[in-house]
C-alpha cells in the first residue's frame, strides 16, 4: 500500500548558520525541502483545505524558525524543523526535511551540501507545552534534589544552591554539559526539544518575546520608557514593538484599573536568567513594588518565549505558563506578528480562545 505525501521543494531562505566565525555574523542562502506524510484521501474527495495541511502554513512555519533561531549545524536546523512540522498538526504521521547549504565553506568546487532528517511522530519528543516530562532543568527532578557538583570552571559559575541543576533526558541523566562547548549545546538543544540551560548565554543571538503591562501611574509613558530601556540594554536589540492594548484586569483585586499591555520582540545573546534579571531591573527602575499577586503594578515585564526553549527552573518557566491563555498578551503579539506561533499553535487562534478576548481593545495603528 502506498502513502500520501505533501512536498514543498526549494524554499529559498537565508540564515546565519555555520560553525566558522564569519558564518556566525553573515547571512547565507539556504534552500529547504519538506516532505509530510499524511492521509490525503479525505481532502482528495472533499476538495476542502480543512481536510489537509496547508503547504503555505508549513512554509510560514519553516520561515519563522529559520529567522528566529540560530544553529551551528544544518543537522540541528533540519531536526528542529522536522520536530516543529510534526508538532504543528497531529495528522502528519512523518516528516522529512532537507536543508541545502549551497555556499558551504568548502575550498573545492561543488554543487550543494545538504542533510535530510526523517522522523515519524513516535520518534519526536513530547511537546513541553502538553506535559513536560523531559528534558527539564530544575533543582528538583522527580522529587530528587540534584546538586550541582561538577563545579563548572567558568567565570559565571557562582550560583546559589537553588539554582543548581542537572539535565535529564529519557535516556537518563546526562553529565553536566561542558559549558565551553556552545556549538555542541546548541545542537543538543535542537535535538532535545530546545531544552535550554537558563544560565547559558546564547551561542548566537536568539529571538525572545516579552510582555509588558502597567496599571498604575502614567502607564503609557511607563511602557514607552520600558521599551527605551530595552533598546538601551546591552546585548539586546529590539526587533518589533506591538501596538498598545487597553485591557481589563485578569485576576487580582476587583477594583483595580484597566491595564495597558504591549508585546516586544527582541534579539539577545543574554542567557534566559540574565534576561529575567534585566526584566526585573527595568521593573525596579519604574518603581515596581511586588506586593500582591496579579495586583496593580507600575510595570510588569514577563518573558513569554526565549527562542523555542522549554525552561522549567526555580525562578523561570518558559514559555510563560499563562501566556497561552492571556488575550492581553496574545492579541498585541498577533497584531505585531500575524503569523506568530506559540507551542506550535497560531497566536491569533489562541487569542480567540482566551477568556479575556473581548476585554482587549487596540489603541494604536
Ligand atoms: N517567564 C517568566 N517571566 C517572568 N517572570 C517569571 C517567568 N517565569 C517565572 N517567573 C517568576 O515569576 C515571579 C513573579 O513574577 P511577577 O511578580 O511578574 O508575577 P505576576 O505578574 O504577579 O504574575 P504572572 O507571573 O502570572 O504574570 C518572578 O519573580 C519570576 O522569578
Ligand atoms: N489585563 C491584564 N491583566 C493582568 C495583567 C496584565 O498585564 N493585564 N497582568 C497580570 C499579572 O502579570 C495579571 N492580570
Amino acid at each position: 500500500m502506498g502513502y500520501d505525501v505533501i512536498r514543498l521543494n526549494g524554499l529559498q531562505l537565508s540564515a546565519v548558520i555555520g560553525v566558522l566565525d564569519h558564518e556566525q555574523v553573515t547571512e547565507q542562502p539556504l534552500s529547504i525541502d519538506a516532505e509530510l506524510r499524511l492521509d490525503l484521501s479525505r481532502a482528495g474527495r472533499s476538495d476542502a483545505l480543512a481536510d489537509t495541511v496547508s503547504y503555505a502554513a508549513v512554509a510560514d512555519l519553516i520561515e519563522r524558525i529559520v529567522s528566529a533561531e540560530r544553529f551551528a549545524l544544518i543537522e540541528a536546523l533540519a531536526e528542529a524543523l522536522t520536530t516543529a512540522i510534526l508538532r504543528s498538526d497531529p495528522r502528519i504521521e512523518a516528516a522529512a526535511v532537507t536543508v541545502h547549504k549551497p555556499r558551504a565553506p568548502l575550498t573545492q568546487t561543488f554543487d550543494d551540501v545538504s542533510v535530510t532528517i526523517h522522523r515519524t511522530r513516535a520518534e519526536i519528543p513530547e511537546s513541553p507545552a502538553l506535559n513536560r516530562p523531559w528534558p527539564r532543568v530544575s533543582g528538583v527532578y522527580e522529587g530528587e534534589l540534584v546538586e550541582d557538583t561538577a563545579g563548572f570552571a567558568s567565570a559565571d559559575s557562582a550560583r546559589g544552591p537553588e539554582e543548581s541543576y542537572t539535565v535529564t533526558t529519557p535516556a537518563g541523566r546526562l553529565d553536566h554539559y561542558d559549558r565551553t562547548s556552545l556549538a555542541e549545546l546548541g545542537h543538543e538543544a535542537a535535538v532535545t526539544d530546545h531544552f535550554r540551560d537558563p544560565d547559558l548565554p546564547a551561542a548566537f543571538p536568539v529571538r525572545s518575546v516579552l510582555a509588558l503591562g502597567s496599571n498604575l501611574g502614567d502607564s503609557s509613558a511607563t511602557l514607552a520608557s520600558a521599551v527605551q530601556a530595552l533598546e538601551e540594554a546591552e546585548d539586546v536589540v529590539v526587533i518589533n514593538v506591538s501596538p498598545l492594548a487597553r485591557t481589563k484586569p485578569v485576576g487580582g483585586p476587583e477594583e483595580q484599573r484597566d491595564f495597558l499591555n504591549q508585546v516586544v520582540e527582541i534579539e539577545t545573546r543574554l542567557s534566559p536568567h540574565q534576561l529575567l534579571d534585566l526584566a526585573h531591573r527595568i521593573e525596579d527602575q519604574h518603581n515596581r513594588i511586588r506586593e500582591e499577586r496579579h495586583g496593580p503594578r507600575t510595570l510588569d515585564v514577563d518573558i513569554v518565549t526565549f527562542a523555542s526553549a522549554a525552561i522549567d527552573a526555580p525562578r523561570l518557566q518558559v514559555p510563560h505558563p499563562s501566556a497561552s491563555e492571556r488575550a492581553f498578551v496574545l492579541l498585541p503579539w498577533s497584531w505585531m506578528d500575524p503569523v506568530a506561533l506559540l507551542e506550535g499553535r497560531p497566536v491569533r487562534e489562541l487569542a480567540r480562545e482566551a477568556e479575556d478576548y473581548d476585554d482587549v481593545v487596540r489603541l494604536e495603528k
